[in-house]
């Protein structure tokens, strides 16, 4: 039997987020709440994609863009593909900076295919999900909280990922650093040595585990939890202000690390207004995303149309 599709449009709200949080290279992620909003429909034509925003004039408007990309590779688990489609993209997650943005491109398409498809020849539940997204991205430590919404463990099992959800302990409210330049996290997972010395990786699974509990239950510890020897200090060459930045928040009893591959700082406590970050960023407190990714029926209304002030989740 052939697939059959929705023929009106759905939409996806997916977050932001920060992975590693120090030392859990490739498992610990958060969901933070500023958002992209995608919009699909299938069409009798080709693939059309636009953009407003993050990466607009930059990205592609074809099948070469991530959002689709993503579609296909689930449309194929699902059974079968639509010869067009129409994606809307509204972008406010800044692109190549360790907020996980092709993580949600790669999140809205998943979710997207999912609920475009009115019958398949299988079904894709939410375990499937995330592991069909992890495998597009490579890790899963920035797809689990996109799609899952707040403290995730991702782990790899010889059949794919697969992530818990954690409650944060209250008043956890991140501060982002995010540097006007760019860094592909292609590079800076390319700057990672193929082994490290044994007490580094024991000092650092020890801090991993204690990281699960400060965030969880007793913030009081994430300075201490927040320590790593496994990535930050092989990319500090390739991003000496962000280095220098995390070294001065921490001299500052800041808990702060490295988001994702970088540049953007994480810190976990505000640092106060008068903190000078020594870089050209932006900076923005951002609070935690419980929901993860959030479908919706029909296109685009005009509060997720507007690329600035809908970042929050209404
Ligand atoms: N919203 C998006 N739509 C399409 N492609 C995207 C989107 N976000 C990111 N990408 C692609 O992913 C690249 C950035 O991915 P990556 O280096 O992993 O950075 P990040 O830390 O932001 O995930 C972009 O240069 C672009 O090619
Ligand atoms: N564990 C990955 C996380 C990359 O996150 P991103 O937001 O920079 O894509 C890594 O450190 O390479």
């Amino acid at each position: 039997m052939p697939t059959t599709f929705e023929t009106g449009p759905v939409r996806v709200r997916v977050p932001a987020t920060s992975a590693n949080l120090g030392p859990g290279f490739d498992a610990l992620g958060l969901a933070l709440g500023r958002y992209d909003d995608v919009a699909a429909q299938v069409s009798a034509g080709g693939v059309r994609v636009t953009v407003t925003g993050e990466g607009a004039g930059d990205l592609p408007d074809d099948e070469r863009h991530l959002v689709v990309r993503a579609m296909r590779a689930a449309f194929d688990v699902l059974g079968g593909q639509p010869s067009g489609l129409t994606v809307e993209c509204v972008n406010r997650i800044p692109q190549a900076r360790g907020l996980g943005s092709s993580s949600a491109a790669i999140v809205a398409g998943v979710q997207l295919a999912r609920a475009l498809v009115v019958d398949g020849t299988t079904t894709m539940d939410e375990a499937a999900a995330l592991r069909l997204a992890a495998e597009i991205e490579g890790h899963p430590d920035n797809v689990a909280p996109c799609l899952l919404g707040g403290f995730t463990v991702a782990w790899t099992e010889p059949s794919g990922a697969r992530a818990v959800s954690l409650p944060v302990a209250e008043g956890v409210a991140p501060t982002v650093f995010v540097p006007t330049r760019q860094g592909l996290t292609a590079e800076a997972r390319a700057a990672l040595p193929a082994t490290v010395p044994h007490g580094d990786a024991a000092l650092t699974a020890g801090r991993a585990a204690l990281l699960v509990h400060a965030l969880t239950a007793e913030p009081g510890l994430l300075l201490p939890a927040t320590v790593d020897r496994l990535h930050q200090q092989y990319r500090a060459a390739g991003m000496p202000e962000t280095y220098a930045l995390v070294s001065a928040l921490r001299a500052a009893d800041v808990a702060a690390v490295v988001s994702g591959a970088g540049p953007t700082v994480l810190a976990f406590t505000d640092p106060g207004t008068g903190f000078d970050p020594g870089m050209d960023c932006q900076i923005w407190r951002l609070p935690i995303d419980v929901s993860g990714a959030t479908l919706g029926r029909g296109r685009l209304g005009h509060a997720e149309r507007d690329p600035v002030a809908a970042g929050r989740k209404s």
